[in-house]
């Protein structure tokens, strides 16, 4: 089983993951986690806070000479902005000043909610936390289950499909700067001329004081039938995929397939009959089994049809505007108006580089969990060995 927890504050030192269960022999590179930690960066609409930063992972443990050895990898990111942040946030009681307490809560994050829960007098305490700074960490760690997926050629790929109400046409990647850093997906066309129009429509919102949600889709292909399981309600894979993406800060929907749309039509619309093609084999198909659409989204009863997984999910707009919300002070319990230094205007093309990440990972969680073994090698040969048994079924 693979599992992992990640820890630090956003204007903390540092933020750090620890992943446990990866088998020996798979190679992990600080670059192409790299690659991932600047495409979740680069998205247009992102504030200030990018400017500082430039995400880069250290690997503190579990790879040695470019290949997992078994034991639980330490991925490390620094966080640049610590420096300006250093007595704020430190560790240390000597550094406590209660003049820079934060008591204006902002509608739409845990601030009010988190200090009434934690018994916290200051919203940094709550705050520095739910921020999604922690999702670089989650970033990294995604990288390094894409690794291990790409090993067995399974692929995984997030992109933009709505921002703002604008619609890519499916396989769009309007994340500008990411298209030239995404894997060269056949998957994929790009579609230019919406992310023009999302663009315009985020440096409006963004001139008037305002932010944009919207949707973002992961792509999955190459998986095997057979991954999750009906028999329980937590073995079941779109259960667990549903979990982790609405994990992301400001996810508030999340679809697989057809998702809501399904509701809407009758079932001789929605369910992708079955068809059997012997000749699919000799084609270096997984099955002859196949179906001629995916409005199931690649999953039925809990378990991978061999189909791609679609899942999408919807972002709200980022609570924190330069137009001011209402809120209340906590302490004086005044009325005032929220206003912000800095913040994101859209961060809907980073949030489709994280929903990739979290998927990514539920993926190889359900791959260990079906092929599981210590090392690269038995895991491969558990794989090829339920291959072989399939091409037979
Ligand atoms: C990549 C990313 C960047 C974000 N940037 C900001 C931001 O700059 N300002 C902000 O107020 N919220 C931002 N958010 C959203 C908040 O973190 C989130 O809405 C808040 O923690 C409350 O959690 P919830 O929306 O899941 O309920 C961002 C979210 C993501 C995924
Ligand atoms: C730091 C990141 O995103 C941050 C997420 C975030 C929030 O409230 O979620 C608020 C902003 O942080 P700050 O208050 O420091 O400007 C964003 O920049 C990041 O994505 O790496």
């Amino acid at each position: 089983m693979l599992r992992y927890l990640t820890a630090g504050e956003s204007h903390g030192p540092q933020l750090t993951a620890i992943i446990e269960g990866l088998p020996a022999g798979l190679n992990i590179t600080e670059e192409s986690i790299n690659r991932d930690l600047a495409r979740r960066q680069c998205g247009y609409g992102r504030g200030g806070r990018m400017k500082i930063e430039r995400d880069e992972v250290q690997i503190l443990s579990g790879v040695r000479w470019g290949e997992t050895i078994g034991s639980p990898v330490t991925l490390c990111i620094i966080n640049r902005d610590w420096i300006n942040w250093q007595e704020k946030m430190s560790p240390n009681a000597r550094h406590r000043d209660e003049k820079i307490r934060v008591t204006r809560s902002r509608p739409g994050h845990a601030d009010l909610p988190g200090a009434m829960k934690y018994d916290h007098r200051d919203v940094r305490n709550i705050l520095e936390r739910s921020s999604a700074r922690e999702t670089a960490a989650r970033v990294a760690v995604g990288a390094v289950a894409k690794a291990f997926l790409a090993s067995f050629d399974i692929e995984v790929n997030g992109f933009v499909s709505e921002v703002g109400g604008i619609r890519a046409e499916r396989g769009a990647l309007p994340l500008e700067r990411m298209k030239e850093l995404s894997a060269a997906s056949e998957l994929f066309t790009y579609d230019a001329e919406a992310e023009e129009r999302m663009k315009a429509f985020i440096d409006g919102a963004r001139e008037a004081g305002d932010t944009v949600g919207g949707v973002v889709e992961v792509i999955a292909s190459g998986l095997p039938v057979g991954l999750g399981s009906h028999v329980q309600w937590d073995r079941k894979l779109d259960a667990r995929l549903a979990m982790a993406v609405m994990s992301i800060q400001a996810i508030k929907g999340v679809e697989i397939g057809l998702g809501f749309d399904a509701a809407r039509r009758p079932g001789s619309q929605v369910h992708d009959e079955i068809y059997y093609d012997p000749a699919r084999i000799g084609r270096g198909e997984l099955s002859g089994f196949y179906r001629k659409g995916n409005n199931a989204g690649g999953i039925e009863g809990g378990i991978t049809n061999g189909e791609d997984i679609v899942i999408r999910a919807a972002m709200k707009p980022i609570p924190t505007l330069y137009r001011p919300l209402r809120s209340v002070d906590m302490q004086t319990k005044e009325p005032f108006e929220a206003t912000v230094e800095r913040s994101d205007a859209c961060a809907v093309p980073a949030a489709a580089v994280v929903a990739e990440a979290v998927v990514a990972l539920e993926l190889a969680n359900a791959m260990l969990e079906k092929f599981g073994g210590d090392s690269l090698g038995e895991v491969r040969r558990n794989y090829e060995g339920y291959l072989e048994y399939l091409r037979a079924f």
